[in-house]
Parts: structure tokens; C-alpha cells; sequence
């Protein structure tokens, strides 16, 4: 510790700081941080766009609390908004409807809200699927991306309970999905809802018990896990695009202050107003159009928010009437597959960079990000793993697309059943094609630079094209990545193959047997001379 102190700082600002540093010796710590760098690309600010979000939730959800009642006792509506007068419903719906229409500002608030929450999710999701494609899960980020990865389910969770707190036709509509999935389940479903409903559905308990995990336990899991998911980005540091200069043990961009505080900071309000924008101008769940939960309508037309079409999508699109009688039970196979089929594709996303490192046998740690082009097989799952998605998620909207385009319904699932197992396979074959042909574009590139169009007539009297050469700068970015070969099946120190060397080996020939090698040192210079002869 230095006992030498700070020169004075005059002026208000000077002051104060050295009064709050004589007390907590925090300039070392700001100045540290402060010179951290970090690099400039429009697809980094996806996950600013989910932290601004959350801050906005976080302040309008905190103004709801002041005015929302989450109980379930039935009331007379005595509102002021007159075709719900007199109408009974539960105390929360009618606490809503004064929100909306009683309350100075409150609509505003609940419509903020709710768009922040349509945001927050979406940006996660894209946020995700640019750590995805540009490979920044690898060494030494995959506990991060475990980590974000529990933020999205939080999100999620977080954004059911919210829609299900008005306790309007919709959240009712939603809670029965989430009832009849419970009840699905086999042995224990029945108690399990049962415990959440507080008895048989709807209960009077579930609005309470909603509003807990929605307003502390979910938010607190939540910010506990974006402060440790910030922590780990600034202790890894940021990937970055490869680029000129730039290389696996440097990060080239600017330094936190002042110059990305200044646009963060600028970023956080563009954020905020555009969101307050939408909040103002576009309505959002006019829960008054509803009103109260009722069971008898075959189809309200009702659609949960975008991200909870998917797992609406999943139980629409398998056949229904699969049941066996076992034991004493029925086992509902027409539940427990499609609560499968989610719980295997979220797991598989989890575990992909870890499946991922374990099939490369890569131990090197990644700071240069993979252009998508340079990855082929990955690439090609994650746009299976969005073509699966997509497709759940439109079958979602089953109903709306078959009134909407005066369709049969039956046609609209058949057609989404066979999308779904055909789609992704698809995807999966012409995106590595693709990514294949823009590497070996690359290559070509690289060797024998571009075409120019002018062609000049040489001594001889041979016609030929002049092809320009990339300057150091373009060039960089198309030499800079690693590349992964297929692993050759070595029998271990034991002198023998195992199982698992076995898949290790087949499912790195399925990453890497098809690849466009990058250009090397000696084939790069007989190019060059070529190109001058
Ligand atoms: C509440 C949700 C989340 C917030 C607020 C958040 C925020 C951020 C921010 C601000 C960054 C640095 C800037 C950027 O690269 O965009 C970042 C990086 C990162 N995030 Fe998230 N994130 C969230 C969810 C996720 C999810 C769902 C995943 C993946 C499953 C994820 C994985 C990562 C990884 C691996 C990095 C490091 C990327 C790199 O250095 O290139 N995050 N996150
Ligand atoms: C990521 C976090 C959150 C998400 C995704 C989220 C989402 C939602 C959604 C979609 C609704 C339904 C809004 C509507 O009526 O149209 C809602 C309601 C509500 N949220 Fe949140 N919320 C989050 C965090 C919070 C927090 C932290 C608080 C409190 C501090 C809060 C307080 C409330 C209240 C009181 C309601 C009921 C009032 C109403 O429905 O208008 N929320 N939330």
C-alpha cells in the first residue's frame, strides 16, 4: 500500500471523488476497469439490448407492485371502464383494469412492461445465437454460456408468471396448458398440480404463488446470474471478429472509459425510449377485450407470447389419442413426448460447447471469434436447431394460419409434422453446402484475388484477365482461423479402442470430413509468383 495521497482535486466532483477514495480506496479498481477494452461490433450490443431491457422491467415492474392485488378472491369490477361493470373476476384481473384505466400512467407502465419483456427475451435469443454462430462458447467461455444459458430459462419462467398474473381469459387459458402438461405426467402429475394449484385447477392460490416467484424469487435468481455473467465477460475479456491486428492474445476496440461508458450509456436511452415509443403507441394484452378466465370456448384464438409458442407449438403437432393404460395409470404419450422433446432440445443446446470441445479435442483457449462460413457442421446444426424451433413455433399459430389462408387444420399440422423432422435435415445439408462454397470462394480469393474485368492482350497475343490481389489489410481477415482436421482412431496407452474413442473419432468425422483447408504459407507464395509472372 502507498502512503502517498492523490494530488488534491478541486471542484465539486474532485472533491467528493477523493473523499469516496480516502474511504475506499476505489480509483485503483475504477481505473483498472476503466482500461478495459472492448471491441466495437454491432452483434455485441444484443446483449446490452437484454440488460437494458431488464433494467426497464425492473423499474416499471416495481411501479406495478404498487397497485396490483395478487388475489385470487372474486370481486364486482367497479372501474371506470363501463362494458366490464358490475362483471365478477378475481381481485388481481380487476387490480389490472385499474392500472390500466384508473391509474395516472399505470397502462403506460404495464404496456413498457410488457414490450420490455417481449425484448428481453428476444434479445437473449439473438444474443445466444450470435455466441452460437460466431463459436465465442469456446475455451474459456462455456461456463458462461451455461450460465446465459439459465438466464434464457429464467427469462422465460419470468415471462410466463408475468402473463399469468391478470389473471384475465389469457393467463387462464395459458395455466390450463401448463395444468394439463402437469397432469400428463406420469405417476406424479397429479400431485405435483395438486401442489401448485393449491387443489384442483384453477384454485385460488395460484396468483399468489405466481406473484412471489415473479417479483423476488425469479428476479433475484435472475440478477444474481447477469451480475456472475458480466463478471465472467470482463475476467475473459471480449472476443472479437478476426480483423486486421487483431489476434488470439489481444482485444482491439476502446477502452471502457470513457469512450464505451459515454456509448452504452447513450445506447441504455435509445433502448429506453424506443421501448417507451412502442409502450405508448401500441397496445399490448388489452386484457378489457378478454375479460375473466372462462373454460367454455373450444378456441378463444388465444396465442401465448412468441417465446412460449414453441412448447405450444410441440403439443399441437403430436397425434393426439396416444395413450397407454399401465399399472394402473394412464400414461399420456401425447404429453410426455412433446415434454420430452423440449426438455432433449433445450439440453442439447446447453451441452453443445461442451459436446463440441470434447469431439474437437480442442484445449486452446479462443479469444478471435469463427467467421459462421468457417464452421461448417456448426453452423449447419444451428440452422437445423432454428428450423426446428420455427417450426414449433409456427405450429403454435396452427389455427390462425389455417383460418387465415382458408386452409384445413389438418392439413396445416400434417404439413408441420413432416417440416418438422424434414426441415431441419434440409437445413442442415444446404447450409454446410453453402458454408463450404464461401470458404472455397474465400480460397479462391485469396490465391488469385479478384476479378478486375480488364482484360489486356500480351506479347505474344494472348488475351488474359488482370486479377487484383488483396492488400495486407482484406487479407488478414481470410488467412486469420484455425482450422480442425478429423481425429485419426489411436489406440489408448492400454493398447486398446474404446467405445467412446470410437464415437469420438465418427462424430469428428461427421464435424470435419468434408472441409476446405485453409491456404498455406507455400501455397499462398507459388500463387503470388504466378501472379507476377
Ligand atoms: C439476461 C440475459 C443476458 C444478458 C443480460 C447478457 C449480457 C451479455 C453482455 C452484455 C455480454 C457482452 C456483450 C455481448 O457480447 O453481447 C455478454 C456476453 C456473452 N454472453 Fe450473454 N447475456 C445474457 C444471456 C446469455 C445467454 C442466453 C447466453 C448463451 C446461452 C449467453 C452467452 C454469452 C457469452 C458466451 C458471452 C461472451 C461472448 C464473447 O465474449 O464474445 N448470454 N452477455
Ligand atoms: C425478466 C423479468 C420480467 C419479465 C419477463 C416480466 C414479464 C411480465 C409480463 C409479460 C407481465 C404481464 C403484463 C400485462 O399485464 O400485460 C408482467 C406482469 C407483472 N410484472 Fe413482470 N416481468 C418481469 C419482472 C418483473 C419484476 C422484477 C417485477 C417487480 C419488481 C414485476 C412486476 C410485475 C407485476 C406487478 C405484474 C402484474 C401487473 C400487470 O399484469 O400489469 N415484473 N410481467
Amino acid at each position: 500500500m502507498s502512503n502517498v495521497t492523490a494530488p488534491a482535486q478541486t471542484g465539486v466532483v474532485g472533491k467528493f471523488s477523493n473523499y469516496l477514495d480516502e474511504r475506499t480506496s476505489i480509483s485503483g479498481a475504477v481505473k483498472e476497469f476503466g482500461r478495459k477494452v472492448f471491441p466495437d461490433h454491432w452483434s455485441f450490443l444484443l446483449g446490452e439490448v437484454a440488460l437494458y431491457s431488464f433494467v426497464i422491467i425492473l423499474l416499471t415492474g416495481s411501479f406495478l407492485t404498487f397497485f396490483f392485488q395478487a388475489s385470487m378472491t372474486p370481486v364486482n369490477y367497479e372501474g371506470s371502464y363501463v362494458p366490464l361493470k358490475g362483471i365478477e373476476m378475481s381481485a388481481a384481473m380487476a387490480s389490472t383494469l385499474d392500472i390500466s384505466f384508473d391509474i395516472r400512467g399505470g397502462l403506460l407502465m404495464r404496456q413498457i412492461h410488457h414490450w420490455a419483456a417481449l425484448l428481453f427475451v428476444a434479445s437473449i435469443g439473438l444474443h445466444m445465437l450470435r455466441v452460437f454462430f460466431t463459436g465465442a462458447f469456446r475455451k474459456p467461455r462455456e461456463l458462461n454460456w451455461s450460465i446465459g444459458f439459465v438466464l434464457f430459462v429464467l427469462a422465460m419462467a419470468e415471462g410466463f408468471t408475468g402473463y399469468s398474473l391478470p389473471d384475465d381469459l389469457l393467463s387462464g387459458n395459458g395455466l390450463r396448458i401448463i395444468d394439463g402438461m402437469v397432469l400428463g405426467l406420469p405417476v406424479v402429475g397429479t400431485w405435483i398440480t395438486f401442489l401448485l394449484f393449491g387443489g384442483e385447477f384453477p384454485g385460488s392460490d395460484i396468483v399468489g404463488r405466481l406473484y412471489s416467484l415473479h417479483i423476488l424469487l425469479l428476479p433475484a435468481f435472475v440478477l444474481i446470474f447477469i451480475v456472475l455473467h458480466l463478471m465472467f465477460v470482463i475476467i475473459h475479456k471480449h472476443t472479437q471478429y478476426p480483423g486486421p491486428g487483431k489476434t488470439e492474445e489481444n482485444v482491439v476496440g476502446f477502452p471502457i472509459l470513457p469512450v464505451y461508458a459515454a456509448k452504452a450509456g447513450g445506447f441504455f436511452f435509445l433502448v429506453f425510449g424506443v421501448v417507451a415509443l412502442i409502450g405508448a403507441t401500441v397496445t399490448i394484452n388489452p386484457i378489457w377485450n378478454y375479460g375473466p378466465y372462462d373454460p367454455s370456448p373450444v378456441s378463444a384464438g388465444t396465442q401465448p407470447d412468441w417465446y412460449i409458442g414453441f412448447a405450444d407449438g410441440a403439443l399441437r403437432l403430436v397425434p393426439p389419442h396416444l395413450e397407454t393404460y399401465w399399472f394402473g395409470y394412464t400414461w399420456s404419450w401425447n404429453i410426455i413426448i412433446p415434454v420430452l422433446l423440449l426438455v432433449v432440445f433445450l439440453a442439447a443446446a446447453f451441452a453443445y460447447p461442451f459436446v463440441e470441445a470434447w469431439v474437437t479435442g480442442d484445449k486452446r483457449e479462443h479469444h478471435l471469434l469463427d467467421r459462421p462460413r468457417n464452421a461448417p457442421v456448426r453452423t449447419a446444426i444451428g440452422a437445423a436447431g432454428v428450423t426446428f424451433y420455427a417450426v414449433l413455433w409456427a405450429a403454435a399459430s396452427s389455427d390462425l394460419i389455417a383460418t387465415h389462408f382458408k386452409v384445413t387444420m389438418e392439413g396445416v399440422i400434417n404439413t408441420l409434422q413432416i417440416l418438422l423432422i424434414v426441415g431441419p435435415i434440409i437445413a442442415f445439408v444446404v447450409t454446410k453446402r453453402i458454408a463450404l462454397a464461401l470458404q472455397k470462394k474465400d480460397r479462391e480469393i485469396l490465391l488469385h484475388g479478384f476479378e478486375t474485368g480488364r482484360i489486356v492482350r500480351l506479347p505474344g497475343g494472348e488475351f488474359t484477365e488482370v486479377h487484383q490481389q488483396l492488400d495486407a489489410y482484406d487479407r488478414w481477415q481470410l488467412v486469420s482461423y484455425n482450422d480442425n482436421a478429423p481425429i485419426m482412431l489411436r489406440p489408448n496407452p492400454q493398447g486398446k479402442i474404446t467405445g467412446g474413442m470410437r464415437m469420438r473419432a465418427s462424430l469428428s468425422r461427421f464435424f470435419f470430413e468434408d472441409r476446405i483447408a485453409p491456404v498455406t504459407q507455400e501455397e499462398y507464395k507459388q500463387a503470388l509468383e504466378h501472379a507476377h509472372h
